[in-house]
């Protein structure tokens, strides 16, 4: 496994091509060079984002589970902390707001705050709501 480093913003900004493409998901760093050619969404979309945060692009899309478990092929690090958005912060503190809404509360927060799990709460998150949607 590659040893995994802390990169400001800045650092990141200058994998901003093809050669070598960098992209910023909730504070995490991925260097995705290799899978431009392999995505499945094209390699367009990752080199508009590549440089910069790609946390809302890479939600909108509204990505598998499949892709969320891909993605750690790729981490090369995280963002040093005064550059950090902290995004899963705030995504934890609306989940605490909304008690109940991860695995109906089966879960503790300390299980849904490690970076492992924490994609697939996601996951739960956006299914659980999906489902009060339906209805069922
Ligand atoms: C390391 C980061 C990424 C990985 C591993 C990844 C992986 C994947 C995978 C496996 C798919 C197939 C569908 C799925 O399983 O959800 C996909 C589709 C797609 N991705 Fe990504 N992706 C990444 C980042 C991004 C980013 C940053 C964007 C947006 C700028 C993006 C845009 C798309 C689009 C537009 C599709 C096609 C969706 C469709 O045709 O339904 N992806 N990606």
């Amino acid at each position: 496994m590659t040893e995994l480093k802390s990169f400001s913003l800045k650092e990141v900004k200058e994998h901003n091509d093809s050669k070598s493409t960098y992209l910023v998901i909730y504070d995490q760093v991925y260097d995705v060079t290799k899978f431009l050619e392999e995505h499945p969404g094209g390699e367009e979309v990752l080199l508009e984002q590549a440089g910069g945060d790609a946390t809302d692009a890479f939600e909108d899309v509204g990505h598998s589970t499949d892709a969320r478990e891909l993605m750690k092929d790729y981490l090369v690090g995280d963002i040093v902390e005064s550059d950090k958005k902290n995004r899963k912060k705030q995504w934890l503190d609306r989940m605490v707001d909304t008690p109940g809404n991860c695995h109906g509360g089966r879960h503790s927060l300390q299980i849904c705050d490690s970076p492992q799990l924490f994609v697939t709460h996601i996951d739960c998150l956006k299914s659980t709501k999906q489902r009060t949607k339906s209805g069922g």
